[in-house]
């Protein structure tokens, strides 16, 4: 079912038809509408302000069959209207349709709108009017701003996937194993981490994909860092890739002091508990 994903490393921007231009941190449920006004020689045109941290460039390809062009957005901002419009006419020569959203801006500060992209470009625009999924706009912004109050479930809705970080596998502090749980402990980057807390997660290690729960924050019961750590559930991983994924699913409790390693441990059983449950019986 899945097709692959061209990589514009691969693909002729002679062949390119179509593009949609935006952003696009996130490749969230709106942008997938955009997308879906491409035709079969598509390609998205992603413009990188250097904010994005749902999904940050080099790992949003993943999320479209289309090839993505970046270009940085510094070096393109100070451009008239009409430059712009020569600028994408001479990258892809062969261009017959432009799709972008109903807020789509651009040039210099901003001062070209849909209507000006209609009058300069000579060609098809469809603009696509705002998305919105139960009432709520999908955005990026307010994507992040779910993620930030642990709303993982309205996130997903509007990212129209499960939110997925990468990492890099770090060592702990080796109280895991011995006190409590075994956990993988990652550094995370380049990507939004939601609320402090533990989560139902799924953990995807040396390509397997598993069921997890996952901690983020202050580990304010042992030493107070900052921690991202992860336990398998009911496996034995030997851990082979430096990069681990994890997706959220669903938001147990809130980061907790215990007053004993014992009383955290009976927690994080029970967590583990309440995951199983989840992965059993659904969401
Ligand atoms: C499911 C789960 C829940 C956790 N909950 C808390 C918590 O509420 N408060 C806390 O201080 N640490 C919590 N931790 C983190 C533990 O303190 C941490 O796993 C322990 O310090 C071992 O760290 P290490 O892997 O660096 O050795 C949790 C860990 C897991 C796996
Ligand atoms: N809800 C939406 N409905 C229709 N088009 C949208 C929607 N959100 C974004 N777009 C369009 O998708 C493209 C990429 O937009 P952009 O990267 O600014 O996304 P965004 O989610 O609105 O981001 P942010 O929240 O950071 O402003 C643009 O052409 C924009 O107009």
């Amino acid at each position: 079912m899945e097709m692959k994903n061209s990589s514009s490393i691969l693909v002729n921007k002679q062949t390119i038809t179509s593009i949609a231009i935006g952003g696009f941190d996130g490749m969230h449920a709106a942008h997938q509408k955009l997308f879906e006004r491409l035709d079969e020689h598509g390609a998205i045109v992603s413009i990188e302000s250097g904010y994005a941290n749902l999904t940050p460039k080099r790992y949003r390809q993943e999320y479209s069959k289309y090839p993505i062009y970046y270009y940085v957005l510094d070096n393109i901002k100070h451009l008239e209207g009409d430059e712009f419009i020569r600028l994408i006419n001479e990258e892809f020569p062969n261009l017959q349709k432009i799709v972008v959203g109903f807020d789509f801006c651009f040039g210099k500060d901003r001062k070209y709108d849909t209507q000006n992209l209609k009058e300069l470009f000579h060609g098809d625009v469809e603009v696509i009017e705002e998305y919105k999924i139960g009432g709520i706009a999908v955005h990026s912004r307010y994507i992040r701003y779910y993620l930030a109050e642990g709303n993982i479930e309205l996130a997903n809705t509007l990212l129209g996937k499960e939110y997925k970080i990468y990492g890099g596998r770090i060592k702990g502090q080796g109280l895991g194993s011995k006190s409590f749980v075994p956990t993988i402990n990652l550094r995370v980057n380049e990507f939004l981490l939601p609320k402090e807390g533990v989560y139902i997660t799924k953990t995807i290690l040396n390509e397997i994909e598993y069921d997890s729960v996952t901690f983020l924050g202050h580990r304010v019961t042992t030493d107070g860092s900052y921690a991202v750590e992860t336990h398998i559930i009911d496996e034995n991983v030997v851990e082979r890739d430096y990069t681990t994924q994890i997706k959220f699913l669903k938001r147990i409790r809130d980061n907790q002091k215990f007053d004993s390693f014992e009383e955290l441990k009976k927690q994080i059983l029970k967590d583990i508990e309440s995951a199983k449950k989840f992965f059993i019986y659904g969401r």
